[in-house]
C-alpha cells in the first residue's frame, strides 16, 4: 500500500515567516529611500513573493517603480532574505505535533511551495524541520508551479506517494485550487496569507488551529479520495 502524505505549503502554513518577509521588504524599501511598510498594509502580498510585496508597497504609496528598480529591490529583498534565514520565523504552534502524530501512524510528508526551493531548504534545516520531508519542491524546482496541478503531482511523486493518498494543507487560494487541479483533497488553515477567507475556495476542510488536524480528519479525507484517480486541469 502506498504511504500516505500530507503536503504542506511553507509560508503561512507551516512557518509564519511574514515578519522576517516584511523587514526584508523595508530593508529593500530602505535602500530606495522608502518610507518602511506595516505588515497590516501589505496584507496577502507577504506570501506572494518579494517582486509582488514591493509593487505593493509603492502603490500603496502611488509612487512609481520601472521594471529595473524592482529588479533592483527585488535582488536586494533576496540577498537580506537569505542571509536573514530563519530571522524570526517559526512553526505554526501545533504543527509539529500534528506531524508528530501524523508519523507514528505511518505518514510521510512533503512540501510544495512558491518560494524558491534553496530557501525552503534553508527554512527547514534552520528550523530543524528538514528530518521530516522526503521531498520539498520549490517554485523553481520544476519548469511549472501552483496552481498547476504537476507541481503538487511531481512533489507527491517526489516523496514516493500517490495522489490519491495524499492531502495538500495550504494557506491560500493558490494552494485550494493547485490541490482541486491535481484532484488531491485540500485543508485549509484560515490563520495564513490570503485575500479573502479560505472557505469561499471551497477546500475540502477548514481548520483554525493544528489540534484540529488530526488522523480521523485524515483518514476521513483519504477514504473520501481514495479510488479517485488524479485528473490534472
Ligand atoms: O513565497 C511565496 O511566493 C509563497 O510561498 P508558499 O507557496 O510557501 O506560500
Ligand atoms: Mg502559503
Amino acid at each position: 500500500m502506498t504511504q500516505p502524505l500530507l503536503v504542506f505549503d511553507l509560508d503561512g502554513t507551516l512557518v509564519d515567516t511574514a515578519p522576517d518577509l516584511v523587514a526584508s521588504l523595508n530593508h529593500s524599501l530602505a535602500s530606495a529611500g522608502v518610507e518602511p511598510a506595516e505588515r497590516d498594509s501589505i496584507g496577502f502580498h507577504v506570501g506572494m513573493g518579494g517582486r509582488a510585496m514591493i509593487e505593493r508597497a509603492y502603490a500603496l504609496r502611488a509612487r512609481t517603480l520601472s521594471p529595473i528598480e524592482l529588479e533592483k529591490l527585488a535582488a536586494i529583498f533576496l540577498a537580506h532574505y537569505t542571509d536573514n534565514i530563519p530571522g524570526t520565523s517559526k512553526p505554526y504552534p501545533g504543527v509539529v505535533e500534528a506531524i508528530e502524530r501524523h508519523k507514528v501512524a505511518g505518514f510521510g510528508f512533503a512540501i510544495c511551495t512558491n518560494k524558491p526551493e534553496a530557501l525552503a531548504l534553508r527554512l527547514i534545516e534552520t528550523l530543524g524541520l528538514a528530518p521530516y520531508f522526503s521531498a520539498v519542491c520549490g517554485a523553481d524546482t520544476f519548469p511549472f508551479r501552483k496552481p498547476d496541478a504537476r507541481h503538487l503531482l511531481e512533489t507527491i511523486a517526489r516523496a514516493g506517494g500517490s495522489p490519491d493518498a495524499a492531502i495538500m494543507v495550504g494557506d491560500s487560494k493558490t494552494d485550494i485550487h493547485t490541490a482541486q487541479n491535481a484532484g488531491v483533497p485540500v485543508v485549509a488553515v484560515d490563520f495564513g496569507y490570503t485575500d479573502r477567507h479560505v472557505s469561499e475556495y471551497d477546500p475540502s476542510v477548514v481548520i483554525s488551529a493544528y489540534d484540529e488536524l488530526t488522523l480521523a480528519l485524515s483518514n476521513k479525507l483519504l477514504a473520501a479520495s481514495r479510488g479517485r484517480v488524479a485528473q490534472p486541469a
